[in-house]
C-alpha cells in the first residue's frame, strides 16, 4: 500500500514563506507544446534554494520538498518555459524528471483515488503539507492515463502557495476549454452512455480546475442539433467546446449544428459546393465512444478508449480535421468527417435497419443477404484531383461504358472550355467509397482509407468496377484484415485517387438507384440529380493530439525508479 501522509502523521515546521502576491498571480498562459523533442532540464536556472521561491514574475518557483519515502528533492517550476523539474538531491549523480505544463491535469491538496491512471470518484481526501500532481501521459501506443506525484512541502502555507499558484496557471492555459456542453445520447449504443460519461470522463472533468460543464441528454434524433441552432447568441460564443456521448451519428448532430450555426451567423453560403470560404467554428469538438461503431473517435485517437478522449478534452488538445459536405441540386443536405459509401456498403446499411431488433449482429446478416443479392449500379463518377495525387488519372482509369453522356459533351465542347470537374468514369460500380479520415471501424481496424489523414486536405476516392461475388468477399476480407493499404498493395488496378470534390449520378433505367452510407446513416440517391462532395480542409478542430507526435511511456521504469517523484 502507498505511504501516505495523513493528518496524524505529520507536524508543521515553522518558516517564513512567501505569500501569494497579487503580482504572482500569472496573466494568460500560451503552452508551447513540443511533442516528442527532448526536454531539456531547467536546473541550470538555480543553484542553492531553501525554501519557496519565486524569482521574478514569469520567472522560477522553487521550493525542496520530501519524496513520500523522505528522500529530499528540489522542484523548479520555469513559468517561462512552463516545464517543471522535480530532482532528487544529496545523491552523487544527479537524478531528474521534467515534465510540461500542459501535460498537468491538475494539482489538490489531497491524493484522489486512481485505478489504472482514471480517477475513482470524486472525493478528495485532504491532507496537511503534502501537495498531489496530476500529470497526463501515454501510457502505450494508444492509451492516455493520469499519473500521481506527491510532495511533501516542509509547512502548510508553502503547500497552499503553490496549490493557488499552480491552480490559477492551470485555469489561465488558453488551450484549455473552459465552458463546454455534453450531449449525451442515452440510447446510443448499448444503452449506456450515462454511465460511461459518470464513471470514466466527468472524474477527469471535475478535476480540471476551470472547466465548467453542462450536460444535456437527447430526447430525440436531431435534438442536440436544433440545441445548438437555437442557443442564445451570448450562450453559444462562451462556449469553447461540445461533447458528445454516444456513436457516430450523435457526433455527426454537433458536427451539423456547429457548422450550420457557424455558416448562418458569417453570412456564408452553405448550399453551394464550389464554396470555399466555409468559416471554423469556435468551438471544439469532443467525443466519448458510446455507440455501437464509434468510427470518428477510433480514427483520431486511435482507440475509443473512454479516459484516453476525456484526458484530450481536459487538456485541451488541439487537431484539426476535414470535413466534407454533401449537397444536391445547390442545396447542402448532409456533412460528413469520416467515410461515405456507396453500392455493397450502402445497402447492407439500407438492409440492416430492418434488422434493428437484431442488435449489432444485424450488420453481419445483412452484409450476408446484400453479398448473395450482389447489386451493381451503372453510373458516373467525375472528380477533381488534389495536388497531392501524382498519378495520371487519364492513363489509369478503364475505358468508360459506351454510351457516356460525360464523354460526348467533352468531345463536342471546345478543349479550352472549363469543366467543373477534371476526369470523370462512367461504369458499373461494386464500390464506390470516399474517405475523408482514414476510417477505423471494428470491421476495418486498419483504417480503411490507404493514405488519407486526419487533416491533409484531401479526400481518398476508391472507386471498384464490377467484380464477382468471389471477389467482392475477398476484397472486403482484405480490407477488414488487413486495411486499405495491404488491400492497394495487393491490387494495384484499384482506382484510388485524391481528390478534392467529386460527384455521382446513376444512369437512369435501372431498377434502384441505390443508397449511401455517409457516417453510419442513409443517405438516399435520386435518379434526377447528381449527388456533389465538397472537400473542406481543416475546417474543425478536435480535442486530440496526432499520436504519431507523442513517444510512449517506457514500461521499463522500475528499474530507472531513484524515489517515488523520479521514475522515468
Ligand atoms: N434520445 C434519442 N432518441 C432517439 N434517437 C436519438 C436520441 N439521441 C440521438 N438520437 C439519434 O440516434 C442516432 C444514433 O445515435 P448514436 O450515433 O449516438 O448511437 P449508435 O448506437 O452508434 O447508433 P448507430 O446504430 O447509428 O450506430 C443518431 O443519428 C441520433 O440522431
Amino acid at each position: 500500500m502507498k505511504d501516505r501522509p495523513s493528518e496524524e502523521s505529520t507536524s508543521e515546521k515553522s518558516g517564513k514563506v512567501t505569500s501569494a502576491r497579487e503580482s504572482s498571480q500569472p496573466s494568460e498562459v500560451e503552452v508551447l507544446i513540443r511533442d516528442g523533442e527532448a526536454v531539456r532540464g531547467i536546473s541550470h536556472l538555480t543553484q542553492s534554494v531553501e525554501r519557496t521561491r519565486l524569482d521574478t514574475e514569469g520567472g522560477v518557483l522553487v521550493a525542496e520538498v520530501d519524496s513520500l519515502s523522505h528522500k529530499r528533492h528540489r522542484i523548479l517550476f520555469d513559468r517561462n518555459t512552463n516545464l517543471f523539474e522535480f530532482q532528487l538531491i544529496g545523491q552523487e549523480n544527479h537524478h531528474s524528471v521534467v515534465y510540461r505544463l500542459d501535460e498537468l491535469l491538475c494539482v489538490q491538496n489531497g491524493f484522489v483515488k486512481l485505478k489504472g491512471g482514471v480517477p475513482q470518484n470524486n472525493k478528495i481526501n485532504t491532507t496537511i503539507k503534502t501537495l498531489y500532481f496530476y500529470f497526463v501521459y501515454r501510457k502505450n501506443k494508444h492509451l492516455w492515463r493520469v499519473r500521481e506525484i506527491a510532495a511533501i512541502f516542509d509547512t502548510n502555507s508553502e503547500r497552499d502557495y503553490w496549490l493557488n499558484i499552480l491552480t490559477a496557471t492551470l485555469t489561465k492555459i488558453r488551450s484549455r476549454p473552459k465552458n463546454i456542453i455534453v450531449y449525451i445520447n442515452p440510447f446510443g449504443g448499448k444503452g449506456k452512455a450515462k454511465k460511461i460519461f459518470q464513471d470514466n470522463v466527468e472524474p477527469f472533468f471535475r478535476l480540471t480546475p476551470g472547466l465548467k460543464y453542462s450536460v444535456l441528454m437527447t430526447e430525440r434524433a436531431n435534438h442536440a442539433r436544433d440545441h445548438i441552432l437555437e442557443m442564445e447568441a451570448e450562450k453559444w460564443y462562451h462556449l469553447d467546446g461540445l461533447v458528445s456521448v454516444g456513436g457516430d451519428g450523435l457526433f455527426n448532430e454537433l458536427l451539423s449544428g456547429a457548422l450550420l450555426r457557424t455558416q448562418r451567423d458569417a453570412g456564408r453560403d452553405v448550399d453551394n459546393p464550389n464554396s470555399d470560404g466555409l468559416v471554423t467554428p469556435h468551438i471544439r469538438f469532443g467525443i466519448i465512444g458510446a455507440g455501437s461503431a464509434n468510427s470518428i473517435v477510433s480514427t483520431v485517437h486511435e482507440t475509443s478508449d473512454y479516459p484516453t478522449a476525456a484526458v484530450h478534452i481536459a487538456i485541451g488538445s488541439e487537431c484539426n480535421v476535414d470535413v466534407c459536405t454533401v449537397h444536391q441540386a445547390n442545396k447542402l443536405i448532409r456533412i460528413s468527417a469520416n467515410a461515405i459509401s456507396y453500392g455493397w456498403l450502402g445497402d447492407v446499411l439500407r438492409d440492416s435497419e430492418t434488422y434493428r431488433c437484431l442488435g449489432p449482429v444485424r450488420y453481419q446478416w445483412s452484409a450476408l443477404r446484400t453479398t448473395i443479392r450482389h447489386p451493381i449500379y451503372r453510373g458516373t463518377v467525375k472528380f477533381t484531383l488534389s495536388h497531392k495525387d501524382t498519378s495520371d488519372p487519364q492513363t489509369k482509369l478503364p475505358k468508360c461504358i459506351e454510351p457516356c453522356k460525360e464523354c460526348e459533351s467533352r468531345k463536342t465542347q471546345s478543349s479550352d472550355s472549363p469543366h467543373q470537374y477534371d476526369y470523370h468514369w462512367h461504369a458499373e460500380f461494386t464500390h464506390v467509397i470516399c474517405c475523408v479520415i482514414p476510417t477505423v471501424t471494428p470491421f476495418t481496424p486498419h483504417g480503411l482509407a490507404p493514405f488519407t489523414g486526419i487533416g491533409d486536405g484531401t479526400l481518398d476516392l476508391a472507386m471498384v468496377s464490377r467484380v464477382s461475388r468471389c471477389q467482392n468477399i475477398q476484397f472486403m476480407r482484405r480490407a477488414a484484415m488487413y486495411g486499405g493499404k495491404e488491400l492497394y498493395k495487393l491490387d494495384r488496378t484499384l482506382n484510388v485517387y485524391r481528390v478534392i470534390k467529386w460527384s455521382y449520378q446513376p444512369d437512369e433505367g435501372q431498377p434502384d438507384p441505390g443508397t449511401w452510407n455517409l457516417d453510419g446513416e442513409i443517405l438516399e440517391q435520386t435518379f434526377e440529380e447528381p449527388l456533389q462532395f465538397a472537400l473542406h480542409p481543416q475546417l474543425i478542430s478536435f480535442f486530440g493530439r496526432d499520436a504519431a507526435q507523442i513517444k510512449p511511456t517506457k514500461s521499463s521504469f522500475i528499474k530507472k525508479r531513484k524515489s517515488s517523484i523520479i521514475y522515468q
